[in-house]
């Protein structure tokens, strides 16, 4: 059977996800909206600074007055502080102004103080102005009537900011999906507990816990499934009464106890098995009771790269978001590797003097290499990589987001 290229795999979660009825929209309160995505886009109310202001502490006048501040000076007719809404400017004087204070009607431009010689309340200034100098004008930053973010984007520190400028103390967003994880295999126990012969430690449901609240969106915690026929199917009729997508890790493989992928195989519906990528090889998109189930292959390494590059894009497209690619830049190799492989490979890798490194032991059962790595490289199925060569480089930062 041949492997599906990872971009027809990504094609086909996207088309999936794109294909769900889109996530309700609930109304978040400003202070509580970073990550959050935007399910309308927002448009602004007033212009913003909705009044011509100072951009300096200084002198405010009429700039056709400038070879009287030059010589004789000007009186200081007024003091206008932020917050003030000031008369007109008294033709032929000026007014004392700070930063981020309305212009006076009257005035078009404004000196800052270091160059203005202040002699009882004249004030004599030392070198041109021209009109409309340090003055920031209505609308200088957005336009009353502006789209100032469209819908699906995600929001950050610095779109709250704007969002605020704008006035608006509610925004529109996304509700969080539900999504359950399960964890697969006889051999797990929770941290905490005492390993028995043959028993492993639960990380998996760490990893996706993990990447799940970075995201934003809500765990149903399906627990340990144990290798069981019957069990995996009754668990997972349980968790699609209750979740929007369900996350398994382990058992899909072609194990004779990978009950989980025999399920979705023989009970649910399977869209796609097997892909073109190392690690995550055996990863299945499948529908369980017309609930999606996105099945990671249980190699900690290999759920949270399929995690990263599969399950993110989907996720973030069933919240409406259009660009789904993570952040990738080109990075020369500071390694050589004469092997090639018929799947796309991602080493957990670090930046070292501008180059990047595989980050340890690159198997598929190692994840402290993962702690250890900055981020993704790819080297795509049959090629080989020399010194100096540009990887695509995804660092964890953007992969997380
Ligand atoms: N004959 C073949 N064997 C395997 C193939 C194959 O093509 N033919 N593919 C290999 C690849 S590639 C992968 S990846 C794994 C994935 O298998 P499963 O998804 O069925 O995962 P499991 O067999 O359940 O577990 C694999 C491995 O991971 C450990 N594991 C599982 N869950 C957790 C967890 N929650 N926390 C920590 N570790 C976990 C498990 O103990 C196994 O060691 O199949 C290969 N085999
Ligand atoms: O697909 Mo797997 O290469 O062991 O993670």
């Amino acid at each position: 059977m041949s492997l599906l290229p990872v971009a027809d795999a990504l094609q086909r979660l996207l088309q999936a996800a794109s294909a769900e009825a889109p996530q309700p929209a609930e109304r978040v309160p400003l202070a509580n909206a970073l990550n959050r995505i935007l399910a309308e886009p927002l448009h602004c109310a007033h212009d913003v600074p909705p009044w011509d202001n100072s951009a300096m502490d200084g002198y405010a006048f009429a700039s056709r007055d400038l070879a009287q501040a030059m010589s004789a000076g000007l009186r200081v007719s007024q003091r206008i502080t932020a917050g003030m809404a000031p008369a007109p400017l008294v033709p032929g004087t000026c007014a004392r102004i700070f930063t981020g204070a309305p212009i006076p009607a009257g005035a078009d431009c404004v000196e800052m103080q270091e160059n203005v010689v202040l002699e009882a309340d004249m004030a004599r200034f030392s070198q041109a102005v021209s009109p409309d100098q340090n003055v920031r004008p209505a609308g200088q930053d957005i336009r009353q009537g502006d789209v100032i973010m469209q819908a699906g984007q995600r929001l950050r520190a610095q779109d709250l900011g704007v969002i605020a400028s704008a006035g608006i103390a509610e925004v529109p967003a996304r509700s969080a999906l539900r999504v359950a994880i399960l964890s697969t295999g006889d051999e797990l126990v929770e941290p905490g507990q005492t390993l028995g012969p043959g028993q492993i430690f639960n990380s998996n449901r760490y990893t996706l816990i993990g990447c799940l609240q970075r995201m934003g969106q809500t765990i149903i915690d399906g627990g340990i499934l144990p290798d069981d026929p019957d069990l995996t199917i009754s668990r997972l009729q349980e968790l699609a009464e209750q979740a929007d997508i369900i996350i398994s890790s382990g058992g899909v493989s072609v194990g004779e106890a990978d009950y989980l992928g025999m399920a979705l195989r023989e009970h649910g519906q399977l869209d796609m098995w097997k892909l073109a990528i190392k690690p995550g090889k055996p990863f299945t998109l499948a529908r369980f009771a017309d609930v999606p189930v996105l099945g990671l292959p249980g190699n900690p390494a290999a759920t949270l790269v399929t995690f990263l590059l599969l399950v993110r894009p989907y996720l973030l497209r069933r919240l409406g978001v259009e660009h789904t690619e993570p952040l990738q830049l080109p990075v020369p190799a500071g390694f050589e590797s004469s092997t090639t492989g018929n799947r796309d490979e991602y080493l957990r890798a670090c930046l070292q003097n501008d180059q990047v490194v595989p980050a340890g032991n690159q198997s598929s059962g190692v994840l402290s290499s993962a702690s250890e790595a900055t981020g993704l490289i790819l080297i795509p199925a049959g090629s080989v990589v020399k010194l100096g060569q540009p990887l695509a480089f995804f660092p964890f930062d953007g992969l997380f987001q």
